[in-house]
């Protein structure tokens, strides 16, 4: 089956070209100076007047994931679906280690919820919640089966967190084994005394979650885990930065020679504080930690994406029904649980910085595909649209408008955080290895068309 994509901008992480891309099976075979390929293709899209750019990578979602007594309510077979239509084409999810099970149990229980279920490619990070001797052989294991990432967490005390000493165990094994240490960056100790004065005096609202989790203690865990990471010789990549505070202890770091590497989420650039202060309880739609900030962040966030001391934007895609699952937390905004739907949207909503002026397409291109690709060792054979690369194509129309709402939205949760935002930009046709499975009349995909992507090593390192 060959498809000619034809009268396009194509897009890359370093320029843009009109060109037209042949693809044959699963793969990108040439892409040619227009109306210059002679074969004859079995499908030919027409991309005039938009862009022809690689697939977006999401590296930080979370599909059904046990939080708080629920699971997050995408399973991998919605939440794959929803991600496709928003023009990410490849996620790498997190598997959950529980405390007193092994890495190896866990990746084989991910591998059972994600394995004929994906409508796109996928891969696994590892969240290490127990440190022991067991826990970190396995981490070399786990680098052997393509699960190379590491997820700890200075954050949630009796649940994933981890003390300074285990995490600094787990970056000596990472160095070790060559794998990346991601980091959940937040004073979880300092935290949880501040909940329990704040429920203690009566402070229950959803907004108390944002106030309880101040920007200095993620600033303060940030540059602590930058320390570690430091005297290990450890890689370290923070994931959902959320403040100033933060970014600052990554700029210093960065500029010091040392591999630390950043994310942020859309979240953090379009929403704030004010929407979890939202009363009657609609502020729970907003809880997630690191938490929604004051809009004097988002400067500085944007700032980061263009000097690269923040080069991934991934979601965080974490979503909680508000019935039902939000509700938990009425009365006590500790209970309700963490986390904000946003796999579909993510390609849009930076799509607005290259509307708003604050990046360029090609960084566009380089923090939603091609450099996520590189971090967790999928290039080239995603991240990028060259002859041999998986056909993770995005046709994206840059001049059509839409209102982003639960009403319309793919993904298994019954609010959208950006409610009757109107934006520009929108998906037109989405190919996940080489099959059309979105085009303007519809879906065209399917559960189990995603294949487990054994990740190789960061290659900013190797
Ligand atoms: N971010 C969040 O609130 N929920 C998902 C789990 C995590 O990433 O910490
Ligand atoms: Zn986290
Ligand atoms: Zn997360």
């Amino acid at each position: 089956m060959s498809i000619l994509i034809k009268g396009g901008t194509v897009l890359s992480s370093t320029g843009s070209v009109a060109a037209d891309v042949v693809v044959d099976g699963e793969r990108v075979t040439a892409v040619v100076a227009p109306d210059s390929w002679p074969g004859n293709a079995d499908t030919v899209i027409d991309a005039t007047g938009k862009y022809v750019l690689p697939g977006g990578i999401d590296g930080h979602t979370h599909m059904e994931m046990p939080f708080g007594g629920t699971f997050s309510a995408d399973t991998f077979e919605t939440g794959t679906t929803a991600a496709a239509w928003g023009g990410t084409t490849t996620i790498v999810d997190f598997a959950v280690q529980a405390k007193g099970t092994s890495l190896l149990s866990t990746l084989d229980k991910w591998h059972e919820k994600a394995g004929g279920n994906c409508a796109i490619d996928y891969g696994f990070h590892m969240i290490v919640s127990d440190v022991n001797d067991g826990t970190l052989k396995e981490m070399d294991a786990c680098v052997d089966a393509g699960v190379n990432t590491f997820k700890m967490f200075m954050a949630y005390p009796g649940v994933f967190y981890s003390t300074d000493g285990e995490i600094l165990l787990a970056m000596q094994r990472a160095r070790a084994n060559g794998g990346t240490i991601m980091m959940h960056a937040e004073n979880g100790i300092a935290i949880d005394q501040l909940v329990a004065q704040a429920i203690a005096a009566g402070r229950t609202d959803p907004v108390q979650h944002g106030l309880t989790r101040p920007p200095e203690l993620e600033g303060e865990a940030t540059h602590r885990a930058i320390q570690l990471a430091k005297v290990t010789g450890a890689p370290l990549y923070i994931v959902h930065l959320s403040a100033a505070q933060a970014l600052e202890a990554v700029a210093v770091a960065r500029n010091d020679g040392q591999n630390v590497f950043a994310e942020t989420c859309p979240q953090y650039l379009f929403l704030s504080i004010e929407d979890l202060a939202r009363p009657d309880f609609e502020g729970a739609k907003f809880v997630a930690s690191p938490p929604l900030r004051e809009k004097s962040h988002q400067g500085a966030l944007w700032q980061g994406l263009r000097t690269n001391d923040l080069s991934v934007v991934s979601t965080d895609h974490c979503p909680f029904c508000f019935v039902e699952q939000k509700e938990l937390g009425r009365g006590d905004f500790s209970k309700i649980p963490n986390g904000m739907p946003g796999v579909e949207h993510r390609m849009d909503l930076i799509y607005q910085g290259v509307v708003g002026g604050e990046l360029t397409l090609q960084r566009w291109v380089e923090v939603t595909s091609t450099t996520p690709a590189r971090m967790f060792g999928l290039y080239p054979r995603k991240g990028v649209i060259a002859p041999g690369s998986d056909a993770d194509i995005v046709v994206y129309d840059p001049k059509a408008t839409q209102t982003l709402s639960a009403s319309t939205h793919h993904m298994n949760v019954d609010y959208s955080a950006y409610e009757g935002l109107e934006i520009t930009g929108r998906v037109d046709t989405v190919l996940s290895r080489g099959r059309v499975v979105l085009d303007r009349d519809g879906w065209h995909g399917a559960k189990g068309h995603g294949r487990f992507l054994s990740r190789e090593l960061n290659q900013y390192l190797n």
